[in-house]
């Protein structure tokens, strides 16, 4: 597994109005939509691009586009807040969905929705998850994924702890993950410490 921390200071600062217990539910969705941004742009550095030759007003030159746009995958319902930054900056990039809620006394994911694509063999996926906790979520979505054949995953997520990427890793899946923190750990309900609350409820309103 592979781990890139985008701690540009315009991610700490998008991150830190995120953290803050003051920021209403707009201000919140507004500084995960800036963020997504910038863990977008960062996790799409190395894709391979296809060249194309462009007439401009004055000659003719080599253009690029994306070779592969990867599918784009939100975690319902917290990585709704991702998906459409994600999907203007991959517009052409196919939209897949998968619904988890953590059981909050045993801390595993339910699963109520999956809708993606019959075959995943070849295409690159960007899985989109606000957090990442104890990593059972990010797991049980992305078996989903290489159950399909996916063997190119990346995942987005705002934070991250130290306890969730250790399970990534062992899970063996093949996965790339950017995240703009690793914070402390997890207090005893399984929450990000000092992290950020519920990302779900800071977005939507609690369920
Ligand atoms: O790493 P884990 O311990 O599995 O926890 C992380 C999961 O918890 C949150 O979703 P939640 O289950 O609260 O659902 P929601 O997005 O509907 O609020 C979050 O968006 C992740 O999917
Ligand atoms: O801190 C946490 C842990 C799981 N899910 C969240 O939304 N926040
Ligand atoms: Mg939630």
């Amino acid at each position: 597994m592979q781990l890139t921390v985008v701690d540009h200071p315009l991610a700490r600062a998008r991150l830190s109005r995120m953290r803050d217990q003051r920021t209403d539910n707009a201000a919140f969705r507004a500084a995960l939509r800036e963020l997504t941004q910038m863990l977008v742009y960062e996790a799409t550095r190395d894709l391979a691009v296809a060249e194309e030759s462009i007439t401009t007003p004055v000659t003719t030159t080599t253009g690029y586009r994306l070779a592969a746009p990867p599918l784009i995958v939100p975690v319902l319902r917290a990585g709704l807040g991702m998906a459409d930054t994600a999907h203007g900056m991959l517009p052409e990039s196919q939209m897949g969905f998968v619904g988890l809620a953590r059981n909050e006394e045993t801390f595993q994911p339910e699963a109520y929705m999956a809708s993606l694509p019959e075959s995943l063999v070849g295409r690159h996926v960007f899985v989109l998850d606000p957090m990442l906790a104890t990593g059972g979520s990010l797991v049980h979505c992305c078996t989903l994924l290489t159950d399909r054949g996916a063997t190119e995953i990346t995942v987005l997520c705002a934070l991250a702890a130290p306890a969730g990427l250790e399970r990534l890793e062992h899970s063996g899946l093949p996965l790339r993950v950017f995240t703009a923190s690793v914070d402390e750990g997890l207090d005893d309900k399984a929450y990000i410490v000092p992290g950020l609350g519920d990302a779900g409820d800071r977005q939507f309103g609690a369920v």
